[in-house]
């Protein structure tokens, strides 16, 4: 069994989210599709002798690049509040590794080092994409199959979005209508890749404090619009069936969003919401060459305090790559 593997856990962005109703667990019972994008952080996991879990973490390119396009002193409050990523119990790799190591009772221990791309807080599901990749990373590392369904069960007790970065049964998986609290996951197809840009403006939101000011529709939307344009391709159609049911809260949290979502309709994007609880937002553009254009645009207009990047649609769950080290 190798020692060291690598895997690249890509962000996720909600075409759809509706919310149906409060749970007596204090969760929300949700109707929403879920996009992974090819927005990655990157995971090095190693085993260790001894039975302790360490986690070193780093953005990319450099933490000071990060802080001068949000427009922060990494070293202040601000700074802190958007940069500063639990290495401790705190952080869900860490939470991950524990409770494999103790579920499939594997000798030794783990250190993991991240790199961060992924922003915290943005409602792209970095923490829960790293999550799972710690899974999967940790079974290829002791010889378990990355589609045990033990490692779901997992997952589903780490956080609500943490299934869906696993895929679905033993398929890689283009995007997911996610039910339930989030782990009740079915396949979406897609038929042809969609490109996006995503902008970050340098703002934290708390995903409990968005759907605690959230309210429940008295007339629920489906996602049948949404699902039958994906299938098809029809980028108006994924446009017009777009919906999300925290971006009224959180617009009431963070007013900049709503500036944000202005700058994108206006250079000629369609479909801009925000993207979970937020505050990352996102605009579906015809093409990449288009896409990559709009992020030029909104990034003289936006920077510094918003991070802006063109994406495109990606698949879950990322590869797990073995690490050929010198000594075997
Ligand atoms: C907003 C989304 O990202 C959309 O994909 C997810 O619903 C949230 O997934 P997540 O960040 O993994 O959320 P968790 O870490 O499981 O829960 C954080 C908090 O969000 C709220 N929460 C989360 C999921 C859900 N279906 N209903 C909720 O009310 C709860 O207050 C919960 O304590
Ligand atoms: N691996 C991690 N990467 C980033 N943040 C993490 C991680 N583990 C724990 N956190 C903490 O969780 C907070 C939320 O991080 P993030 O928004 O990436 O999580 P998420 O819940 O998966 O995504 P979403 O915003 O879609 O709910 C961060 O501000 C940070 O304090």
């Amino acid at each position: 069994m190798p020692n060291v593997v690598t895997s690249r856990p890509p962000a996720k962005l909600n075409l759809f989210l509706e919310l149906l109703g409060k749970r007596d667990d204090g969760f929300h019972e949700i109707d929403t599709i879920m996009l992974p994008i090819d927005w990655c952080d990157e995971m090095r996991l190693a085993r260790t002798e001894a039975s302790d879990i360490s986690l070193s973490i780093g953005w990319l390119p450099s933490l000071e690049v990060v802080a001068a396009e949000l427009g922060v002193d990494p070293n202040s409050d601000d700074g802190k509040n958007l940069l500063a990523i639990p290495s401790d119990e705190k952080n869900l790799v860490v939470r991950a590794l524990r409770r494999f190591r103790d579920h499939f009772d594997t000798p030794g221990g783990f250190h993991c080092d991240l790199l961060k791309r992924i922003p915290a807080g943005a409602g792209m599901g970095g923490a829960s994409s790293d999550a799972a990749a710690a899974l999967r990373c940790a079974a290829a590392l002791h010889g378990i199959p990355l589609h045990n369904p033990e490692l779901t069960v997992l997952a589903a007790e780490i956080g609500s979005d943490v299934p869906f970065f696993l895929g679905i049964d033993r398929h890689s998986c283009q995007a997911a209508r996610a039910q339930g609290r989030g782990e009740k996951l079915s396949q979406v197809s897609l038929l042809s890749q969609i490109d996006m840009v995503v902008v970050f403006p340098s703002v934290c939101l708390s995903t409990a404090r968005v759907y605690s000011q959230a309210t429940i529709p008295t007339e629920i939307v489906p996602p049948d619009a949404m699902i039958a344009a994906l299938g098809r391709g029809d980028l108006g159609g994924i446009a017009a069936g777009g919906l999300n049911r925290l971006q009224e809260p959180a617009v009431k949290i963070a007013k900049q969003i709503d500036e944000i979502l202005e700058s994108m309709w206006h250079i000629g994007l369609i479909g801009c919401q925000l993207t979970g609880s937020g505050s990352a937002c996102f605009g579906l553009a015809r093409n990449a060459v288009d896409a990559r254009r709009g992020a030029e645009q909104l990034r003289s207009q936006l920077l510094p305090g918003s991070r802006v990047a063109s994406v495109s649609s990606a698949t879950v769950p990322s590869s797990v790559n073995l690490v050929i080290t010198p000594n075997g």
